[in-house]
């Protein structure tokens, strides 16, 4: 794999305690960006951001770097420090988006304006795409990026986005830290059960009322798994390349998963996290019902989440969970759905695939495993399927189960070391894709 040898010299990626200190304080703008005549930066969307980098070489297919500025809300409970404070505190910076996915926008930009400090000149062009409403669809942001782009006639070679991490302490008996690079991500539904009745005085009840109705098909739903669908999708290949990293007889299971697999499928349903690799899950996120307390309540409403295992669509997750439910009384209204995500090439001719490994080799060199993966969330690069069929969910960020457990949840934090080493991850990785190495087509599986 070239290593971008051919360019004049390799800018080492190392930052003065002042730059250090920028880099930690950077809230502000990124002047040298913004001032740089091969640069052109538009607005989208209102919010969202779109840097073109032209690199000297024209020849070389563009790729694309992705975050999003938008984060999930997060009351003032349970919080160590004000979610929204920012506060630097025991080594850590505090805050809603420090991890999902603030630290991401912030790098790439501050890895970009401490290369043209230094006077790089980028061989091959790059878009970075900033999206400012991924956590709600991302139609507003993402989705007008890429219409944009598709509409200037670009291919993309790679795209790499937000989602996996270098992952540790997710399996038992895995003492190593290993990347997980997702080449796909789940589908997803959105969808709104309700139950209508008839209002009325509460001191002369129905059998049932619209709130237990929902209740109860909920319940069911939550009772009712949907199937393990272990063995189909990338989640072999990763437990595959994982083998080394166990002792015997782990790594025996895990080399003959043809045999054990029921084994081992039964045994990540059992953690919450990788239960979530093996089947399409459902989580009720919303309930509304109920006008007052002595009023027979009119109508019940809930939202469930569902993410969809990359061997379902779309269509059988519906089906299985109109039977589960089972009533007629209650009716179904998707809200959203789009189904599992193609797998991205992952061979040695996969230039973005390879290229996240040469630069994790370099950075993490006490990471021996590098595997592919799924994204059990999902992300803005769903919407670049039309620019390319390369697209990698990975942040070179180390995440342990009770970081995964604040994404979206309480007292999210990232600490300046690993935010300072996501900086430098990416000032290698724009350097190393400067290489002449242009990636091969791929055809997706049907
Ligand atoms: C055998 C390997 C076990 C690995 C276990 C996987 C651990 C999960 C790691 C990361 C997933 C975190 C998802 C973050 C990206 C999703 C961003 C987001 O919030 N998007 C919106 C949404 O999904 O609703
Ligand atoms: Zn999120
Ligand atoms: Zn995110």
């Amino acid at each position: 794999m070239s290593t971008g040898k051919g360019r004049e010299r390799h800018i080492p990626s190392q930052f003065n305690q002042g730059e250090r200190f920028a880099m930690k304080e950077a809230l502000k703008v990124f002047p040298t960006i913004f001032k740089t005549r091969f640069i052109q930066h538009e607005v989208i969307g209102e919010y969202s951001h779109l840097f073109t980098v032209q690199g000297s070489d024209p020849s070389l297919q563009p790729y694309m770097l992705m975050a999003h500025s938008d984060v999930v809300p997060a009351p003032d409970e349970g919080w160590e420090v004000p979610p929204f404070s920012g506060l630097e505190h025991d080594g850590f910076i505090h805050g809603r988006g420090t991890l999902d996915n603030k630290n991401s926008l912030m790098a790439i930009l501050q890895a970009l304006e401490l290369l043209l400090i230094r006077n790089y000149i980028p061989r091959r062009s790059f878009f970075i795409a900033l999206g400012h409403d991924e956590e709600v669809s991302g139609q507003n942001g993402a989705q007008k990026i890429s219409a944009l782009l598709q509409a200037r006639g670009v291919k993309l070679a790679f795209i790499v986005d937000e989602g996996n991490f270098i992952l540790d302490g997710f399996i038992p008996y895995l003492k190593k830290p290993f990347a997980m690079i997702a080449v796909s991500e789940k589908g997803g539904i959105n969808l709104r059960l309700q139950v209508n009745m008839t209002p009325g005085h509460s001191s002369a009840p129905p059998k049932e009322t619209s709130i237990g109705i929902l209740a109860a098909a909920i319940s069911r739903l939550e009772q009712t798994p949907l199937p393990n669908m272990f063995g189909s999708g990338p989640l072999k290949t990763t437990l595959q390349e994982l083998a080394n990293e166990f002792p015997f007889p782990a790594n025996i299971v895990l080399r003959n998963l043809w045999l054990f697999g029921p084994l081992v499928s039964r045994l990540m349903e059992r953690n919450y996290i990788t239960n979530a690799l093996v089947r399409t899950t459902m989580a009720l996120t919303m309930f509304n019902a109920g006008v007052k307390m002595n009023v027979i309540p009119p109508m019940a409403q809930a939202i469930i989440n569902l993410r969809i295992h990359p061997a379902q669509t779309v269509q059988e997750v519906l089906e299985l969970i109109k039977n589960i439910v089972a009533d007629d009384r209650v009716q179904f209204h998707v809200l959203t759905a789009f189904d599992p995500l193609p797998v991205s090439p992952s061979d040695h001719q996969a230039l973005g695939y390879q290229l996240l490994r040469q630069t994790i080799q370099s950075i993490f060199p006490e990471v021996n495993t590098i595997a592919p993966g799924i994204c059990i969330g999902n992300t803005d690069s769903r919407h670049y399927t039309n620019l390319t069929t390369s697209i990698y969910r990975f942040n070179p960020v180390y995440l342990h189960p009770q970081d995964f457990r604040s994404i979206h949840g309480i007292n999210e934090k990232i600490s300046v070391q690993a935010y300072e080493t996501q900086v430098k991850f990416i000032f290698e990785f724009i350097q190393n894709a400067d290489t002449y190495q242009e990636p091969i087509p791929h055809l997706h599986e049907l």
